[in-house]
C-alpha cells in the first residue's frame, strides 16, 4: 500500500521551554488505510496533525501528503476536532459551506453552483443523521448533532484527507459511540485515508487498521499495532476477546510511556 502521510525522522519544537513537541518522530499512513494515533497527554497527538496538514513546518524531517512535501496547508485534507466550532451566527447549512467560501477550485464556483454544493452539503447531513436540520442554528443543536455537521462540514469539499483530532471527547459514552459508527460508515463509503487522533483507547481500537503508540513528551511513535477485527464492525466487537487485549496491550504501553525515563 502506498504512504499517503509519512513523516520521516521529524522534529518540532514551539520555542518557549527549549523540550522539542516530537522528536525523531516516523509515521506512514497508507493510501486509504484507517491509522489512529494514541499516547499520554502531551505527547504531541494535535502536533503531528499541524505538521500532516501543513499547519506547522517540521524543525527536522519532512513531511509528505500524497507524495508531495508539504510547504503549506494542505487542501485536500479536511479536519474536524473536539470543539465543533461551528459559527453561532450562521445555520447548519450555511456553517457547512463555510470551507468552500474559501478553499480554490469551490470558491470561485460557490455562487454559479450554488443549487450544487448544497445537495451535496444537504446528503451528508442525511448521510449522518441530520435531515433537513440545515436550517437550524449550530445552538439549536445538540453536541452530538453539532459534531455530526462538524463532520460533513470537514467533508464537504470531499477530502481525501480526513483528520481527527479527539472528535468526541466532549461527548457521553452513548453518543461517542453511535458517532464511532458515523465515522465508520463514512469511511467505509468514501474510502479515504483517515488519522484519528485520540485518548480513547476503545475508540481507537474500534475505528482503526492500526494504531500507533507515542511516548511521553517529547513524542515518537513506539508501538504499533495492526486491528485484525473483521469490517464491517459493530459495537458488539467491543466485547469480543480479541478487542479487550488489544485495548489492554494498548494501555499497558501509555502506562509504560507515562513513566518518567
Ligand atoms: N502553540 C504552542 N506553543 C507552545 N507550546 C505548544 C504549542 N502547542 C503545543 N505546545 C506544547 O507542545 C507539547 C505537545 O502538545 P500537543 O498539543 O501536540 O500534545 P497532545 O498530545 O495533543 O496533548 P493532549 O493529549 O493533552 O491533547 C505540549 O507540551 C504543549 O504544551
Amino acid at each position: 500500500m502506498p504512504a499517503f502521510v509519512e513523516l520521516t525522522d521529524v522534529t518540532h519544537a514551539y520555542g518557549g521551554d527549549g523540550v522539542s513537541a516530537v522528536e525523531g518522530l516516523s509515521l506512514a499512513v497508507g493510501e486509504g488505510e484507517f491509522a489512529a494515533v494514541v499516547g499520554p497527554s502531551g505527547c504531541g497527538k494535535s502536533t503531528l496533525m499541524k505538521l500532516a496538514t501543513g499547519l506547522q513546518f517540521p524543525r527536522r524531517g519532512t513531511v509528505r501528503v500524497a507524495g508531495d512535501a508539504v510547504r503549506k496547508p494542505v487542501k485536500l485534507a479536511g479536519m474536524a476536532f473536539q470543539n465543533p466550532t461551528l459559527l453561532p451566527w450562521r445555520t447548519t447549512l450555511d456553517n457547512l459551506l463555510l470551507p468552500l467560501e474559501v478553499v480554490e477550485p469551490h470558491r470561485s464556483r460557490l455562487k454559479r453552483e450554488r443549487d450544487r454544493y448544497v445537495a451535496r452539503a444537504e446528503a451528508l447531513l442525511a448521510q449522518v443523521g441530520l435531515a433537513g436540520q440545515g436550517q437550524k442554528f449550530p445552538w439549536q443543536l445538540s453536541g452530538g448533532m453539532q459534531q455530526r455537521a462538524s463532520l460533513c462540514r470537514a467533508l464537504i469539499h470531499e477530502p481525501q484527507l480526513l483528520l481527527l483530532d479527539e472528535p468526541f471527547g466532549a461527548l457521553d459514552a452513548f453518543t461517542r459511540e453511535e458517532l464511532w459508527c458515523v465515522v465508520r460508515d463514512l469511511a467505509a463509503a468514501r474510502g479515504m485515508t483517515v488519522l484519528l487522533v485520540t485518548h480513547d483507547l476503545r475508540e481507537a481500537v474500534f475505528l482503526a487498521d492500526r494504531v500507533f503508540c507515542m511516548s511521553a513528551r517529547p513524542g515518537r511513535i513506539i508501538a504499533e499495532r495492526v486491528v485484525d477485527l473483521p469490517r464491517p464492525r459493530d459495537l458488539e466487537v467491543t466485547y469480543t476477546r480479541t478487542f479487550i487485549d488489544l485495548v489492554h496491550d494498548l494501555r499497558g504501553r501509555i502506562a509504560e510511556a507515562r513513566q518518567p525515563s
